[in-house]
């Protein structure tokens, strides 16, 4: 089978014999060759038809050999389209100009008389490269309007408490700075909305956020996930991968439940957030990375370190601004405003039209203790907006688990141990508050083993 022809070239030349050679020796191996005599035209040119190379003469004769022409027409054909490749064809003796002509942006050169094979060989590398931008812009255009939509969940920070206040002073402080940054607060507090908010507003927002969470990773893939790998470094490294170190380079790095990290990779993260290297596991060379750190925890660091769980050296390496976000239950105005912002959101998203929460639901809201904080809160609020039949949200409307959070009695339906089995670890899981690690602990099991049993319950 024959390899369809693929790339479009624009030849321009003021020489006849050159546009006529080109083209018949061209149009054998590429999908379409035009020819162009006079440079002035190629601006009307790219805007009409689609091109993947211009292969421009230095000196037309206008402006005999002083190459000034084609320096023009190389800078009005980038500015009409950055991602197309140009080769400027030179006489001998041109080489000079050849060089300054790359570093103004041209792909590469090639001098008159040219040899076929090294036409070809030119124009196709070229044509290649060509590609592989297009595709890099497509893949960042791809990449901003997925974190465009994620975001969109993670727009605003609701809050008019003296402790979020403080929130977002420290925010719009430290957003535009490289500094490391740790969020501390208990689950469902903001924590990555808030690392969002800071990823927003830096220096780096044209660039990608990539969140971990390091409470989801199996232990014995933390290194790889991190690091990334080289082929075969493992049974299961069947490829080389980039890890999130890498993949983040140029953005923000979020590392959620830093305190998962276990001790042993400890050192490692500390010595690429010193050095801005890391090196893959199976490899020996350092890659260098660029990222703005951000990490979170639901966890008394303080206390682990404190018991030889985190090092205190990578403490300080993480922590150079500390944000803290209260629970829910300890600023209690901000309940009445974050549940009209939800109640807002779900109306519209399920199409009801439920304008309030009366003042009697509210008082309940905000005596109950919410351990989910926020994010309880707003699925509460989307719970009642789906059952409703009014059009003011009722006490009733909310089915809180109990007004205090801890309801301690178990009840089981029947002996099935499965089911025996899925009402413990909920419970194990409820008391920690969703920590892994505490739960697991209580529970007896390793994390990967409660990341299963969570798994197959649906928990
Ligand atoms: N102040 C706030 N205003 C509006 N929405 C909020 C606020 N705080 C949290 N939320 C919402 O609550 C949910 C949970 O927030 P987020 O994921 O940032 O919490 P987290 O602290 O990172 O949780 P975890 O510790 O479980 O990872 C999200 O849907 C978020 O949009």
């Amino acid at each position: 089978m024959t390899k369809e022809k693929s790339g479009r070239v624009l030849v321009v030349d003021d020489d006849t014999d050159v546009l006529q050679a080109a083209k018949l020796f061209l149009k054998q191996h590429v999908a379409k060759v035009d020819t162009e005599k006079n440079p002035s035209s190629i601006p009307n040119l790219l805007k009409n038809y689609d091109y993947d190379l211009v292969l421009l003469d230095m000196n037309f004769t206008e402006d005999v050999s002083s190459g000034k022409e084609g320096f023009h027409w190389l800078k009005t054909i980038l500015e009409i389209d950055p991602s197309l490749a140009v080769v400027l064809i030179t006489a001998y003796g041109d080489v000079e100009k050849a060089v300054k002509a790359v570093k103004l942006g041209a792909t590469d050169f090639v001098l008159k008389p040219w040899q076929n094979e090294k036409l070809l060989a030119t124009v196709h590398s070229a044509l290649n490269l060509t590609e592989s931008r297009r595709e890099v812009e497509t893949l960042k255009t791809r990449q901003k309007q997925l974190s465009a939509d994620i975001d969109q969940h993670y727009q605003d920070i609701i809050g008019k408490s003296p402790a979020m206040n403080k929130v977002f002073e420290t925010i719009e402080k430290v957003a535009k700075t490289d500094a490391n940054i740790l969020i501390t607060g208990e689950n469902g507090t903001g924590k990555e909305l808030v690392a969002r908010a800071l990823h927003r507003r830096s220096n780096r927002s044209d660039e990608v956020f990539i969140s971990v969470d390091l409470g989801a990773i199996p232990e014995n893939l933390f290194e790889s996930e991190l690091f990334g790998h080289t082929r075969g470094a493992f049974t299961d490294a069947k490829e080389s991968r980039a890890g999130r170190f890498e993949v983040a380079s140029g953005g923000t790095l979020f590392l959620d439940e830093i305190g998962n990290l276990p001790l042993q990779l400890q050192p490692k993260l500390l010595s690429a957030i010193e050095t801005r290297k890391v090196t893959r596991v199976g490899s020996n060379k350092p890659v260098e990375v660029d990222i703005r750190l951000i990490c979170a925890t639901n966890e008394p660091i303080q206390e682990m370190v404190h018991n030889n769980e985190f090092r205190q050296d990578l403490l300080y390496r993480i922590n150079t601004i500390e944000i803290h976000l209260p629970a829910l239950r300890d600023r209690t105005v901000d309940i009445p405003l974050l549940a009209n912002h939800f109640l807002k959101q779900y109306s519209r998203k399920y199409d009801k039209d439920i304008h309030k929460i009366s003042d009697p639901a509210l008082n309940k809201l905000q005596s109950y203790k919410w351990p989910g904080n926020v994010r309880e809160l707003q699925h509460a609020v989307e719970r009642a907006v789906i059952m409703t039949d009014h059009s003011v949200l009722q006490p009733e409307d909310f089915l809180l688990t109990s007004l205090h959070g801890e309801d301690s009695t178990m009840v089981f339906h029947d002996y099935n141990l499965e089911e025996v089995e899925k009402t413990v670890i909920r419970k194990a899981l409820d008391k920690h508050e969703g920590n892994i690690s505490k739960s697991a602990d209580e529970l007896g099991l390793t994390r990967a083993s409660l990341y299963r049993r969570m798994e197959k319950y649906d928990l």
